[in-house]
């Protein structure tokens, strides 16, 4: 998707509301209003006009709101926040509504129906309430998922079946990928197979080397089980199916260790020996980028014909409309965005 029109003007991120009871209207305001802080290059939002001129009189926040068309974002993002208006949600801080479902799945598709016309550079999105989308009929896990099943929409997939969309949370100092994401403990387990971890690692390595300029990425793998399953005496996957997933991603030829030790696979030493680390649940994944940097982390997605990244954190229905959310993490996830795209500001 292009970055940059043909008169080198920045093509702006789309960035979607997200759960509107929850604090991504908080954080967008406050990532504009230190968007010359940051030098962020020009994003616009997508949602409900007046939902961010509530929330920011309720935080005391002087937010200009510029309703526009995303091709009018980049020449008002220094004097407004540009909103792309789709509609009215409730958006009550801390009370989801089945009714503001509506607004928030199209603010998603808007988002990608404008970086695949050329309006947008990069979809950033704001965290959604999955059990309130579901409520509301959503059914898909979450935006990664969604955004696999959006991109085929406007592009085929690679091996003419399906987009494979991977989650890789990327912090200063860590990159970790979820192999199974949403799915309980025990699904987690029962589902790993030998095929997702390969096709999950060559895409990690394909787009480390394409999105993020490692020539070679080094990756490591986790094991599922205690001490990678102790050959076999504390659980038999890392044997039977990690194992011979990294063998034959080495065979092709990538840089690829493991099953590792989870326990010891995310200390200072052993990260400055890797790019990511793919693990087998979400949680193996999550924790230890989330402890080393909760606020500078980002969520961004491998694997899709477009850019798409989020802050790490979800929609924190407990603080929202209180102006205490910290919005690093999402301004993280606008500079990324930026950067992979080719817009970032000059
Ligand atoms: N990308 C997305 O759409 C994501 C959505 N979610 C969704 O968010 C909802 C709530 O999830 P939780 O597990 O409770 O995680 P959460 O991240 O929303 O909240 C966990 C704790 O961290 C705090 N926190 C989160 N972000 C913060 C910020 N920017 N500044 C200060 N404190 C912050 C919250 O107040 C809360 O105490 C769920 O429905 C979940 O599915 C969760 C993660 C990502
Ligand atoms: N725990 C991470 C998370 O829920 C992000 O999911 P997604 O909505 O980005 O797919």
């Amino acid at each position: 998707m292009p970055a940059t029109s043909p008169g080198d003007t920045v093509v702006p991120s789309a960035l979607t509301m997200g759960e509107p009871a929850g604090i991504g209207p908080d954080v967008t305001l406050v990532a504009w209003a230190r968007r010359a802080d940051h030098r962020l290059a020009p994003f616009y939002a997508i949602g409900d006009a007046e939902l961010y001129a509530r929330r920011a009189a309720a935080l005391g926040l002087t937010v200009p709101i510029a309703r526009i068309a995303p091709e009018a974002a980049a020449a008002v993002f220094d004097r407004a926040l540009p909103v792309v208006d789709i509609g009215r949600v409730i958006g009550e801080p801390g009370r989801t509504a089945t009714e503001d479902a509506p607004i928030v799945i199209a603010a998603i598709e808007r988002a990608v129906a404008d970086v695949a016309a050329g309006r947008a550079g990069a979809v950033v999105t704001a965290p959604i309430h999955k059990h309130a989308l579901y409520a509301a009929g959503f059914s898909h896990p979450g935006h990664t998922e969604f955004l696999g099943a959006l991109a085929a929409t406007i592009a085929p997939p690679p091996d003419g079946i399906a987009w494979r969309p991977i989650m890789m949370l990327a912090g200063p100092e860590l990159r970790t990928v979820p192999v199974t994401v949403h799915v309980s403990l025990a699904a987690a387990a029962a589902s790993l197979d030998a095929a997702t971890i390969v096709a999950t690692a060559r895409i990690v390595a394909a787009d480390l080397t394409r999105r993020f300029g490692i020539e070679r990425p080094r990756l490591v793998v986790a094991g599922l089980n205690p001490h990678a399953g102790e050959d076999g005496a504390m659980g038999r996957e890392d044997l039977e199916v990690i194992r011979p997933a990294v063998d034959q991603l080495i065979a092709e030829g990538l840089d690829i260790r493991g099953p590792l030790p989870a326990d010891t696979l995310f200390h200072a030493r052993a990260r400055a020996s890797y790019d990511a680390a793919l693990c087998m649940y979400h949680d193996q994944a999550l924790i230890p980028v989330k402890t080393l940097a909760f606020d500078e982390t980002v969520n961004v997605t491998l694997g899709l014909p477009f850019v798409r990244t989020s802050p790490d954190h979800g929609t924190a229905l407990d603080i929202a409309g209180r102006g205490i959310a910290r919005a690093e993490s999402l301004i993280a996830a606008l500079a990324m965005a930026a950067a992979m795209s080719g817009a970032a500001r000059r």
